[in-house]
């Protein structure tokens, strides 16, 4: 039998919660596909690191290394630990270790659910840079605490690192309609966003057949609520692509919708698969939490497994949930509840 080994990192708040309603999803539509799915569960999380002072052991990249793809839950509790730390001590290493570049982040309104915005059809995919720019991790701070306290934080653009973000993106937009969106802020940031404007000139020329347009980030936010039907496939820097995916999260009903995968292309390393929201500890303990994000990730992770009738299975009962209106409003059903109907429109598939 096709067997598949899975890293479960549950995390923070409703990470646990969401991982284990999406890991009952998995196993019933394996058992559907007549595959296996092997987990192994990681407690690295906020409270391990009160528990050892480290976010993950220090061969937690060697040990991951040898799964097939990881599920994420959300990483965070800033009443315990700073985000800062918690970020960089688990997440962002994942990411960068495993040079999975293309955050991959798909908003469209599922059947029933109605978004904050009248933005029915909403269905665009942004292809979020995830290794490096802003969120490079250089700078410092000198004279700490002191009236001439400084703080430098460089973002940094590589020529590898530009392109082969931007090639993903023109490639997303050849599978789709053709259209490409390009975020900059060349007007303000001389270097970094004008070498970014340089490389999508320049692959433009490659891709011929796909039609990229540059938008400026301010622009981009207005024009993903007032013209969302002009955009399909949207592609920016490491910071961009978080904030405009909150705000695509928004339109698509809310952040307990929003999937997201973190791909390495070359598949040399494990692909993460992960809700966009963190551990949401206003909700946390509540059972309250939507799982649906993190079920529509797993679907992305059986999909790039190989696995595509499976994950097809997700999506169309995800879409029988929300259609029968589970789960469309926040706090409308538990987690439980909402799992619950995903499960059953799986039998009854
Ligand atoms: N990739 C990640 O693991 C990740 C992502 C974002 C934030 N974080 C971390 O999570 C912590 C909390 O961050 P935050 O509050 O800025 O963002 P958040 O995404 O956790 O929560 C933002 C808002 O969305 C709601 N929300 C989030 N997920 C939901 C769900 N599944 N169902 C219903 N409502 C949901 C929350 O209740 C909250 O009101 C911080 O420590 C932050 O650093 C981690
Ligand atoms: O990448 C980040 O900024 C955080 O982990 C989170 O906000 C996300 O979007 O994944
Ligand atoms: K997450
Ligand atoms: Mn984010």
């Amino acid at each position: 039998m096709r067997s598949h080994r899975i890293a479960l990192i549950p995390g923070d708040g409703i990470g646990p919660d969401v991982v284990e309603a999406a890991w009952k999803i998995g196993e019933a539509v394996a058992a559907k596909e007549s595959f296996a799915l092997e987990p192994t569960r990681f407690p690295w999380s906020c409270e391990f690191y009160t528990e050892t002072g480290a976010m993950m052991p220090e061969d937690g990249i060697e040990t991951l290394r040898g799964f097939d793809a990881i599920l994420l839950g959300a990483v965070g509790w800033p009443a315990r630990v700073p985000d800062s730390v918690s970020l960089h001590g688990l997440l962002l290493p994942i990411r960068k270790a495993f040079v999975q570049y293309a955050n991959v982040r798909p908003h469209r309104l599922l059947p029933g659910v109605e978004g904050p915005l009248k933005s029915e059809g909403f269905d665009i995919l942004c292809i979020r840079e995830n290794t490096e720019g802003e969120y490079s991790g250089a700078g410092g701070r000198v004279h700490q605490g002191g009236r001439d306290e400084v703080a430098v934080e460089t973002a940094i653009f590589t020529r590898t690192g530009v392109e082969r973000i931007l090639r993903y993106g023109f490639e997303q937009a050849r599978l789709r309609s053709g259209r490409l969106a390009s975020v900059t802020k060349s007007n303000a940031q001389k270097h970094s966003m004008v070498f970014w404007d340089e490389v999508t000139r320049e692959l433009a020329k490659e891709y011929s057949d796909v039609e990229v347009t540059s938008y400026h980030i301010d622009a981009m936010a207005a024009r993903m609520v007032m013209a969302p039907q002009s955009l399909d496939v949207v592609v920016g820097s490491n910071l961009f692509g978080d904030i405009l995916t909150d705000l695509g999260a928004a339109i698509q009903g809310g952040l307990g919708f929003a999937a997201s995968a973190n791909i390495d292309p070359t598949r040399a390393c494990p692909s993460m698969f992960e809700p966009v929201h963190g551990s949401a500890p206003d909700i946390a303990g509540k059972d309250i939490a939507n799982p649906l994000a993190t079920i529509w990730s797993l679907a992305m992770m059986l999909d790039h497994l190989g696995e595509s009738a499976a994950s097809e299975r997700v999506m169309r009962a995800m879409e029988a949930a929300t259609a029968r209106g589970i789960g469309i409003r926040p706090g409308s059903h538990t987690t439980g509840a909402i799992t619950d109907a995903v499960l059953n429109a799986i039998e009854k598939d």
